[in-house]
């Protein structure tokens, strides 16, 4: 490690180069990821784009062709028991054993990393704690979600594991996975979810890596994704003074790929260029490569000498975010795979 920051960061999962190949299919390719202690992090990629494979690398279920994996600054193939003591996993497609119930499988869990949990305060967490002694074999796709959940909670991990975590849930399901994963987080555990499922995304996550490929193609907060996506940006001026000048102004800037003053004839309608007017004649609509943008036309537009009063700006949603780094349409609502 070089810098003073590098030194200070501990990192919950850090990979350098992480390839898995099966056969002469690349399913993680030189992934290089690191998430800081205390995050919450969303892994985020269409199916197949290697996010399960990820995590069987970390958990050690599969081996890697080439790089380095960290989990809790522990190997995963070294100290594959302690990192199984400190992380919590639900993983993707998780299923039951049906004759067994709800209190069975906690109990083999907490037998299993010697823990003192309390099977019935776990499962009250999820919301299962009328089915306790129920067998799992009769629980819904949902309930057995939950289950898993509190298996994952186990023993208070310093690492929560969720892979697909909203698959199968209705929206209280979902809800419930939200509120465990901020209370874990607030207890001090990270977070790493792996999701196609991308509208719960922003409730969750302090930062997010897109996977496509098996490569990570873009990385960062909600805010820097936006701002920095290919993604074009609507922003809209109401200016004081002179319309058509800043217009003009704002059109010559890098990275503004339209600029016009809509006239009270096509207010609040669509021209061709997708702009959208305003009655007033005060407003100058822009259109922006990508959001970042945004400072250089203000810029531009108040070193011309014409006022801004008010911006409004449309931000790119997480969907075109997802669709312009991977081009895959995205999934918006949970329940699905
Ligand atoms: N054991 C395996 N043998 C061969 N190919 C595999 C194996 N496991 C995964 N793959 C392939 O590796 C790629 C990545 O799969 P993976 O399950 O990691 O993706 P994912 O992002 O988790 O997708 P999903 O959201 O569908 O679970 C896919 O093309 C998959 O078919």
């Amino acid at each position: 490690m070089s810098g003073r920051e590098e030194e200070e960061t501990t990192t919950a999962i850090e990979t350098h180069g992480l390839t898995k190949r099966y056969g002469s299919h690349t399913a993680v390719d030189d992934l290089s990821l690191s998430v800081a202690e205390g995050e919450i992090y969303g892994f985020l990629g269409p199916n197949g784009a290697g996010k399960s494979t990820t995590i069987d690398l970390l958990m050690d279920y599969a081996r890697p062709t080439d790089g380095t994996i960290s989990v809790l600054e522990m190997r995963p193939r070294a100290d594959v028991v302690d990192v199984h003591q400190r992380v919590g996993i639900l993983p993707d497609g998780f299923t039951v054993y049906e004759n067994r119930t709800g209190r069975d499988h906690l109990r083999l869990v907490i037998d299993t990393k010697r823990a003192d949990d309390d099977p019935e305060g776990l499962l009250e967490r999820v919301g299962l704690a009328d089915a306790i002694d129920d067998d799992a074999g009769s629980y819904s796709r949902g309930m057995c979600q939950r289950l898993g959940l509190a298996m994952a909670l186990v023993g208070d991990p310093d690492l929560l594991v969720l892979d697909e975590p909203f698959s199968g849930l209705d929206p209280h399901g979902i809800r419930t996975i939200r509120e465990v994963a901020h209370e874990e987080n607030d207890r001090g555990a990270t977070v790493f979810f792996s999701s196609h499922v991308l509208g719960q995304v922003e409730l969750v996550c302090d930062r997010i890596g897109i996977l496509h490929e098996g490569q990570l193609v873009a990385e960062g907060t909600l805010e820097e994704l936006r701002a920095s996506a290919p993604v074009a940006t609507d922003l809209d001026l109401v200016v004081d003074g002179d319309a058509e000048r800043a217009r003009r102004v704002a059109a010559a800037v890098d990275g503004v790929v339209g600029a016009s003053v809509p006239s009270a004839a096509n207010a609040a309608t669509s021209s061709e260029s997708g702009l959208v007017g305003t009655a007033d004649g005060q407003t100058v609509s822009v259109r922006l490569e990508s959001a970042d943008r945004q400072e250089a036309v203000l810029e531009a537009v108040e070193n011309s000498g014409v006022s801004i009063r008010r911006t409004d700006v449309t931000e790119p949603s997480i969907e075109s975010l997802f669709v312009a780094h991977t081009d895959e349409p995205a999934i918006e609502s949970a329940g699905e795979r």
